[in-house]
This record gives C-alpha cells, structure tokens and sequence, in this order.
C-alpha cells in the first residue's frame, strides 16, 4: 500500500439491510466502508453473512423483501461530484450502471443473452449509453475490451453455447469494463470455473487494475484468494463488517477472534504456499507483503 491512500471513490455509511419475510433477517447491520481509487478491497467472509446482500444493495439491485432500512451510500465521481446513490430514480441509476459502477456476478457467465452474439451484446450495452458511437467506434471497443481479457476479438461473431464457461465469464468481465466504470463489484466471479482458469482470470483483473484504476471490491468466501489480490479486506461476520484491514495487517494480526478463526480455517495459510498472483509477496511465509503489484 501506498503511505497516502487514494481519496474515496465510494462511502458506505451505516447500511442496514432487511428481509422483510415473517420473521425480518437483518443481513446487513450498521455497515461502514470507504472505497478508495483503484484499490482492491476483499470482502471476506463465510456463506449467508450478508455479503452479496452488501453488494447487491451498494448497486441498488436489491429487490423486495430487501429493503435498505438506514444508512447512506455516496458515489465520489472523477468529477468531484458527489452522487448520493439512495436518492437516484430509475432513469438516472440506469445511466449509473455499468457507466460508472458495474458487477459482475458468480455465474454471470450464464446472464448472457442465449440469442445474440457478443458483438450484440456488447453493442447493445455501449449505445444505450454512447448512443452517439459511431459503428466503427463500437466496432473497435468492442475488440478492444475483448483483447483486454484474453478473448480473440474473432469470438465477437461467436454465440455464448459456442464459448467455454471461462470465455464466457471474460466476455462478462469484458463488459463490466466496457464504458470503463470507475467502480467493478465482483461477487464470486470465478467459483464456478475450474482453479487454472480461475487464476489466469484473477491475474487479468489484477493487471487490468493495475493498468487502468478502477476499484475493485471482490467478494468470496476464499480467504486465502483475498490476501493474495486485495489490497484491504473487510471480514463480514452476520451483517456486519467486524474488521477491515489491509491484507498483510490482517494475514499478521488480526483484531478480531473471528477473523483469526477464518484464518485459522484454511490450512493453506498456515502452511507452505506457492503461486501468489502478486509479485512482491514472500512466498516462504506465505503471507502478503506491503507492496501493491
Ligand atoms: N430473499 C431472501 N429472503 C430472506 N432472507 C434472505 C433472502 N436472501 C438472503 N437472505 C438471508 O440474508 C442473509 C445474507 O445472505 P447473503 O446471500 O447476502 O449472504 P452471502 O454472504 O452472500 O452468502 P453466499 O456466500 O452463500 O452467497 C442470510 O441469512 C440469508 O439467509
């Protein structure tokens, strides 16, 4: 980590979120977080604590019974703007989307559209927001965001059953950073793929961090995964956030019991391990160094 962090691009204030069924579930309790520019910041934690709710509340897709019970969410555009992300109507959280905040979802691989190709798709997500592209511009972002993710810009006639589940999932990632969104929420985006396809993705979403800065907030229960890519983890434990840390401070000393019993829980962390996608990490320990990839 740098000694000065980047200034906030998203704040989360005192989110409670609540399931409003028979008996309320409070998935979400009093959350607090602060995004900052092109950081990487790990939600940890184990299944049902509340992490996708989290997510899914920041990008206001949450849907009855959720409901956001208190608390405030601000965008701090590139701008200086600052964009209160509670009070946007339909219309303008549709231009917010994928613009400036995307996500891309465990098994997003699956949301592409069965009957249109991915030139298409990407197309289609690039005009309702630049519809004023040319064709030649559309044509040569599309190529471009494909290239960016490891995909032969030949599959853009391609039809999703004629891709792998990982070529699908990088067309997703592609167009999560289509309108070059300065916020990409990942929630388990590679759990459903096999561990050799799984890494190479994570790398590139590393180095396109690296290359392009945008911030990440990437969820997943693999704790082991987190310290290796984030650069701040914030361990969820029934709604609410119960540490957040940067992740070589919290791989060497955790606060919380919970967070060392997480830790505790993944033998690979205690001890050898191997193939650390950041460069700089002291692969002997296994723990995560200061540095930032
Ligand atoms: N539609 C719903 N109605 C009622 N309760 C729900 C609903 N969806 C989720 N919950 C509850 O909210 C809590 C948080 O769930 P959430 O899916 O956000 O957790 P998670 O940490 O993302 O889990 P996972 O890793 O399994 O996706 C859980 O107790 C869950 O049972």
């Amino acid at each position: 980590m740098t000694a000065t962090p980047a200034p906030p691009v998203l704040t989360v204030e005192d989110l409670t979120v609540v399931y409003e069924v028979d008996e309320p579930v409070t998935a979400v309790r009093n959350a607090g977080l602060t995004l900052h520019r092109g950081e990487i910041l790990g939600l940890a934690g184990e299944s049902g604590c509340g992490k996708t709710t989290l997510a899914y509340a920041v990008n206001r897709l949450h849907r009855p019974p959720a409901r956001i019970a208190s608390g405030r969410i601000t965008f701090h555009d590139r701008s200086g703007e600052d964009v209160d992300l509670l009070a946007l109507d339909d219309r303008e959280l549709r231009a917010f989307r994928w613009d400036k905040l995307s996500m891309v979802f465990q098994g997003a691989m699956n949301a592409l559209n069965p009957v249109g190709t991915v030139r298409a798709q990407l197309r289609d997500t690039l005009l309702a927001h630049r519809p004023r592209m040319s064709r030649k511009e559309v044509q040569g972002r599309s190529e471009e965001v494909l290239r960016r993710v490891g995909v032969d810009p030949r599959r853009l006639g391609s039809y999703p059953h004629e891709l792998s589940g990982g070529m699908r999932q990088r067309v997703m990632i592609a167009m999560a950073m289509l309108l070059e969104p300065q916020i990409m929420i990942m929630d388990e985006p590679t759990t459903a793929l096999d561990v050799v396809v799984q890494r190479d993705i994570l790398r590139e979403i590393v180095r396109l961090r690296d290359e392009l800065d945008f911030a990440v907030v990437f969820i997943t229960h693999d704790l082991p995964l987190l310290l290796e890519i984030s650069d701040r983890i914030a361990v969820m434990l029934d709604g609410e956030i119960v540490e957040l840390d940067t992740a070589a401070g919290l791989y060497r000393d955790a606060k919380h019991p919970y967070t060392r019993k997480l830790l505790g829980s993944f033998p690979s962390l205690s001890g050898e391990r191997g193939a650390f996608i950041r460069t700089g990490v002291d692969q002997t320990a296994g723990a995560p160094t200061e540095e930032r990839a």
